[in-house]
C-alpha cells in the first residue's frame, strides 16, 4: 500500500466541496491505490456544517480514506499538506465580475499563503479555485516567500473542459477526438479560448467551423459560461468546478493525456508579462508542467492574449498592498 497523501481543502463545507470531496476520497483524483488524508478547512460558523460533511465521508466507509479532520485553523488544516485546493471564498452573485470579489477574498489568500508557507510540505502543490482565482493565487504566492511560485497554480480547466465540450459538439465529435485546445489569460470574461491550434480527429478546427461562429458564438460562450450557470441555476457552477479541479490535479500529479490550460505564474513566455498569473497552455510530465513553447500565433490571437493580460496587471494593481 502506498504512503497517504495529505489534501487539504478550504472551504470544506461549501458547495464545490461537496461534490469534490466525495470524488476525491473514491480516488478519482489520484487513483484508486492512493490513500488519502483530508485536511479540510472551514471559519468558525461553518465548523457544524463540516462536522455533517465528514460525518457522511465517513458513512461512505471510502477504502482510500486514511484520515479525516476539519478545523477552523489554517495551520491545521495546512500541515504537511502534500496537495491543497483552496477553494474557501466567496462566490459572486447575478450581475457580477469575478473581480469585484477581490476585494471580498482577497484577504482569505494572503493569510493562507503565509500558513502554507510555514505549514505545508515543501513541495505542496496548490491550486486555487476561490475566485478571482489568477490574482488570489498570485496573492498566495507572494505569501509564500519560502515556496517555489511554480506551486501555485490557477483553476482554468472547467473554462477548458468548457471549451472541448462546445467545439465537440459543433462538430459533432467526442471530446477526446480534440488535441490542442488552449483557453489563454485570466478566469473572466477576457479569457481567450483559443482553436486555432486545435485539430478535430486530426483535422484543424477552424477548418470544420465557420470563423463567425468561432468569434461570435464560441468565445463568448466560453468566456460568460459561469455567468449563463449563475443566472440558470441561481448559484456558481460547483459539480463542474469540481470535476475540473480533480482533472487539474490528476494531470499535475500523475501527468496530462496532451495539451491542457493551467493559470500559472507567466515566465514571460509569449511575450505576457513575467509573474502574473496567466493560463497557458502546458503539459505536464514527472509532476511537474512545462508551457508549450513556439505556437504560431496570428494577429487575432495576439489581440485577445494582450486583452486578457491587461485586466491581470489591472488586478494585480488593485491588490499590490497583499504582495
Ligand atoms: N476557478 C473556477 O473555475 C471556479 C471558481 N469558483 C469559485 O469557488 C469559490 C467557492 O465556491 P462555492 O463552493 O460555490 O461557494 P460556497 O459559498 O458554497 O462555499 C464557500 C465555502 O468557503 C468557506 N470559506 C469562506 N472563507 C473561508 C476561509 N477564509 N477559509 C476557509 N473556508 C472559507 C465558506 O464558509 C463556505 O462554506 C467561489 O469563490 C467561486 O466563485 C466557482 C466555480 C468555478
Ligand atoms: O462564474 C463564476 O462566478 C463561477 C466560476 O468561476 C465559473 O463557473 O466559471
Amino acid at each position: 500500500m502506498k504512503e497517504p497523501v495529505r489534501v487539504a481543502i478550504t472551504g470544506g463545507a461549501g458547495n464545490i466541496s461537496y461534490s469534490l470531496i466525495f470524488r476525491i476520497a473514491a480516488g478519482d483524483m489520484l487513483g484508486p491505490d492512493q490513500p488519502v488524508i483530508l485536511q479540510l478547512l472551514e471559519i468558525p460558523p461553518a465548523m457544524d456544517a463540516l462536522k455533517g460533511v465528514i460525518m457522511e465521508i465517513n458513512d461512505c466507509a471510502f477504502p482510500l480514506v486514511h484520515g479525516i479532520s476539519g478545523s477552523d485553523k489554517p495551520e491545521e488544516a495546512f500541515k504537511d499538506a502534500d496537495i491543497a485546493l483552496l477553494v474557501g471564498s466567496k462566490p459572486r452573485g447575478k450581475g457580477m465580475e469575478r473581480s469585484d470579489l477581490l476585494k471580498a477574498n482577497g484577504d482569505i489568500f494572503s493569510v493562507q499563503g503565509k500558513a502554507l508557507n510555514d505549514n505545508a510540505s515543501k513541495d505542496v502543490k496548490v491550486l486555487v479555485v476561490g475566485n478571482p482565482a489568477n490574482t488570489n493565487a498570485l496573492i498566495a504566492a507572494a505569501n509564500a516567500p519560502d515556496l517555489d511560485n511554480k506551486q501555485f497554480t490557477a483553476m482554468m480547466r472547467l473554462d477548458h473542459n468548457r471549451a472541448l465540450s462546445q467545439l465537440a459538439q459543433k462538430t459533432d465529435s467526442q471530446v477526446t477526438d480534440i488535441d490542442k485546445m488552449i483557453v489563454w489569460g485570466n478566469h473572466s470574461a477576457t479569457q481567450y479560448p483559443d482553436i486555432s491550434q486545435a485539430t478535430v480527429n486530426g483535422k484543424p478546427a477552424l477548418d470544420l467551423v465557420d470563423r463567425d461562429w468561432y468569434e461570435n458564438d464560441f468565445i463568448p460562450t466560453v468566456q460568460k459560461r459561469g455567468a449563463a450557470i449563475i443566472e440558470a441555476r441561481g448559484a456558481s457552477s460547483a459539480a463542474s468546478a469540481a470535476s475540473a479541479a480533480i482533472d487539474h490535479v490528476r494531470d499535475w500529479v500523475k501527468g496530462s493525456d496532451g495539451i491542457v490550460s493551467m493559470g500559472i505564474p507567466s515566465d514571460g513566455s509569449y511575450g505576457v508579462e513575467e509573474g502574473i498569473m496567466f493560463s497557458y497552455p502546458v503539459i505536464c510530465k514527472n509532476g511537474q508542467y512545462e508551457i508549450v513553447q513556439d505556437l504560431e500565433i496570428d494577429e487575432f490571437s495576439r489581440g485577445r492574449m494582450k486583452t486578457t493580460e491587461e485586466e491581470l496587471r489591472s488586478e494585480r494593481e488593485a491588490v499590490a498592498a497583499l504582495l
